[in-house]
């Protein structure tokens, strides 16, 4: 078993007999807590991704007896609730696995399918989130630790990915400032947790990129954060539209599935494609999601810093993240 928080999440085949220093590759340590991917259980899915996108690995479907959906779970029958939706699988995660019914060979058969949608904001939420994001956006500061924030009164939205991906990019193109965040062509140019605060409203952290750093280093500044804060709300998961998802990106979204911490995947320089290579890569994208993530947010974002594309989407999202729908 694997103790995250206050869920607990048992793994099929093996996994959970296995003590921790033997797991795969994906593991790092981080005071008191340690965290590891069962990435030699993990098997790759024949998909029709273009050849420079790696799909993602599939993970055997978790049972998750007695687990605790975060509130953060977009797909918790809480959170579905709240959408005024009804949840498709209500059992997950509520009832221990002893007391459910043998699935019938039908059941077995489903896969377990997200329907990504379509962002598409009404007026009145856009100019709300562009008064909120243009108006007075500032720089507070730059922090090791998620505990070293001066302000801990608002709504915080993370931005992860790997380095050079976007995220400080991103950042500037959502305050509609050019220098509000330092951006750089060399990788690993944010190096601690910057927060920057939006109206005083909600903040946003642009987080160092993994893949320059080591691992065990982004893991130990970064996992406490998404594990314990409860102030954030969302974790942006920032992949390059060229580029797809890497091995990182998939160790990241498994370990913000084991948590239960709710995330969505924005995709960036969505300039340097044409349309109708990002329309086909966004759905195979979605399609991969859909099928192997649990707390991944039912919709891609893709987005251009450079040419402005895809911002007011984004902060609306954000908003929604934040539970921001006036003034
Ligand atoms: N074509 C294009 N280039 C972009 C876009 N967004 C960012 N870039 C470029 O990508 C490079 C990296 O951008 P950053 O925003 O610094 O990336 P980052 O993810 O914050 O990088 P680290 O802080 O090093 O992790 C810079 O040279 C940017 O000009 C975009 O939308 N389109
Ligand atoms: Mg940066």
């Amino acid at each position: 078993m694997w103790f995250v928080g206050r869920a607990v999440v048992t793994f099929r085949g093996g996994f959970a007999s296995r003590p921790l220093c033997e797991l795969g590759k994906s593991q790092f340590h981080s005071g008191k807590t340690s965290y590891a991917l069962n990435s030699a259980n993990q098997r790759i899915i024949k998909s029709n991704i273009k050849p420079d996108l790696k799909p993602i690995k599939s993970k055997t479907r978790r049972e998750t007896p007695g687990k605790s959906y975060s509130s953060r779970n977009p797909h918790s029958p809480a959170s579905t609730a709240r959408k005024g939706g009804i949840p498709k699988d209500t059992n997950r995660g509520t009832q221990p696995a002893n007391d459910m019914a043998p699935p019938s060979k039908k059941q077995k058969a489903e896969p377990i399918r997200v329907e990504f949608t379509e962002a598409k904001p009404g007026k009145k939420l856009a100019d709300l989130s562009t008064a909120i994001f243009t108006k007075n956006p500032y720089f507070v500061q730059s922090a090791p630790r998620y505990t070293d924030f001066k302000i801990k009164t608002l709504p915080e939205v993370a931005f992860v990915g790997r380095s050079n991906v976007g995220k400080s990019s991103v950042i500037n193109a959502l305050a509609n400032r050019n220098r509000l965040v330092k951006t750089s062509k060399s990788p690993g140019h944010t190096k601690l947790l910057n927060t920057f605060s939006m109206a005083d409203r909600l903040m946003l952290v642009d987080m160092p990129g993994y893949g320059f750093r080591s691992w065990d280093e982004w893991g130990t500044m970064s996992m406490d954060y998404f594990r314990e804060s409860t102030r954030l709300r969302r974790i942006f998961v920032l992949i390059e539209a060229t580029h797809g998802f890497k091995d990182k990106d998939q160790d990241l979204m498994s370990l913000l599935d084991g948590m239960g911490v709710s995330y969505q995947v924005v995709l960036t320089k969505t300039d340097k494609l044409s349309k109708t290579a990002l329309t086909q890569i966004r759905s195979d994208i979605e399609a991969e999601l859909s099928q192997n993530t649990i707390s991944c947010f039912p919709q891609v974002l893709p987005v251009s810093a450079s040419k402005k594309l895809g911002v007011v989407e984004l902060r609306c999202a954000i908003l929604d993240a934040c539970r921001i729908n006036s003034q």
